[in-house]
């Protein structure tokens, strides 16, 4: 089949029809109008999620734009859908489909625990090269929230995507490979492991690290950030977690130099009062963070941390702000941005048109934002906030806010364009 979109390449799919491939000029900025954003509806509460996404982006298109922006949806598939259609749970058009229009968003998609297929997240994270996982989080007015002061709260995680323990270099216990592991590890490098045990491997590179803190410095240096903090359990895992924060800070000393102070120079040579113009470089050991979150967040802005640590604090961020329901991010290079919520597929939800979309509305707005959208941006989030105030709310915030009007997955999503 011939297509309008030269260079790319489908198997198994049908070509978009419609739409443009994103542009960029001299200096880097998106300039589109018509893009075909490739989208995965995801498995679990992804389907419900997804359509209600959609309906609210393009209706905030629509009336800030007219006719003059659109988007193309253009499904591609991964997940339960994907092998059930193509007996492949990713595949290949999939990855080309990204890879060539450069921003997708995708539903959450199931990972089996303790067996089974490997994160599809993961794996297109990694394929993708996709090394940076954003995740900002922030408390939206009338959001009920376990914290005194949630609106204290507004920090940007970047999450290293592709290295640490989640990669997935494992093997399970008494198989041949976990045990030549520890036959290695006992003859080569003189360290015992009992021959019962799962192994597996922790890899955070210079590369992966180095990267991951340029694009946060770069972030904070862009929107006027206070501060870069470096979460690490570097005390324990001290060639792992403890050189990521060595690297971190070898980046901002090195390439950003005239941007950024650290906590010690800010102590030690100014007494505390932060130069005009200087990003303070923190870094603080994960256990302990978890606790700031909670009782100093307005000491952070942006974090930076591997996959794992990342992971978890995002969650944790996300139920200081009001829960997992409204808790956005992105995977993210230099090139592609590919959206999806936090959370994950929620399966005792799928199907009933229950859950909070706001999560995936976010990733959108995040995704609008990036497309330098910027005003259906600011009319979703201002709508979105709108109906919450108004107490119209799916359940998990309903249980939490007396007096409110528990509506659907699609009835808050149609609540929000009325808002519009
Ligand atoms: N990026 C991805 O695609 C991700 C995929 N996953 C995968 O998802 C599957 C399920 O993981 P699980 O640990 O249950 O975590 P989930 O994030 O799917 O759900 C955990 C709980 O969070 C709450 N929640 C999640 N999403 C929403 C929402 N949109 N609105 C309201 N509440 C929400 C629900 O809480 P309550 O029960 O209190 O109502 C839910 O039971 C696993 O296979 C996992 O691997 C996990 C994370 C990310
Ligand atoms: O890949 C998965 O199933 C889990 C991913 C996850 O929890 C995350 O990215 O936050
Ligand atoms: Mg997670």
């Amino acid at each position: 089949m011939t297509s309008k979109f030269q260079g790319l390449k489908l198997q198994k799919i049908n070509y978009p029809t419609e739409g443009e491939v994103i542009k960029r000029d001299e200096k880097g900025k998106i300039n589109v109008n018509f893009p075909v954003i490739p989208y995965i509806e995801g498995d679990g509460i992804g389907p419900d999620i997804t359509k209600a996404m959609q309906l609210v982006v393009d209706t905030a298109i629509k009336k800030c734009y007219g006719d003059s922006k659109k988007i193309h949806w253009w499904e591609v598939y991964a997940g339960e859908k994907s092998y059930n259609l193509f007996g492949e749970w990713i595949p290949e058009d999939t990855m080309e489909a990204i890879r060539y229009f450069k921003i997708a968003i995708k539903g959450p998609l199931t990972t089996p625990v303790g067996g089974g297929i490997r994160s599809l997240n993961v794996t297109f994270r990694q394929k993708l090269d996709l090394y940076a996982c954003v995740r900002p989080v922030r408390h939206f007015s009338g959001v009920p929230s376990p914290l005194k002061e949630p609106n204290k709260v507004d920090m940007v995680v970047f999450r290293e995507n592709t290295e640490d323990v989640y990669a997935g270099i494992e093997w399970e216990a008494e198989s041949k490979e976990a045990l030549k592991v520890i036959d290695f590890l006992e003859k080569e490098m003189g360290k015992s492991v009992r021959p019962d045990s799962g192994i597996g491997i922790k890899p955070i590179s210079i590369t992966g690290t180095k990267r991951l803190m340029r694009m946060a410095l770069k972030y904070a240096i862009d929107n006027g950030k206070k501060s870069v903090t470096i979460v690490h359990k570097g005390n324990i895992m001290k060639f792992t977690e403890g050189a990521f924060r060595k690297w971190c800070y070898e980046t901002a000393l090195e390439e950003f130099r005239d941007f950024v102070i650290t906590e010690e120079e800010l102590f030690n040579e100014h007494r505390g009062e932060v130069p005009a113009g200087k990003i303070v470089i923190k870094d603080r050991i994960a256990d302990a963070m978890f606790q700031q979150i909670l009782l100093r967040p307005e000491e952070y802005h942006v974090l930076v941390t591997p996959n794992l640590n990342g992971d978890y604090l995002s969650d944790a961020l996300a139920a200081a702000v009001g829960g997992l329901g409204l808790a956005p991010g992105a995977n993210m290079n230099d090139e592609i941005a590919f959206f999806e919520a936090t959370h994950g597929t929620a399966p005792k939800y799928a199907g009933l048109d229950k859950v909070n979309p706001g999560s995936m509305i976010l990733s959108a707005v995040m995704m609008l934002q990036h497309l330098g959208w910027n005003e259906a941006a600011e009319l979703t989030v201002k709508a979105m906030e709108e109906t919450i105030k108004s107490g119209i709310v799916t359940y998990d915030l309903a249980r939490q806010m007396e007096g409110s009007k528990e509506v659907s997955c699609s009835g808050f999503a149609k609540a929000i364009c009325e808002k519009m």
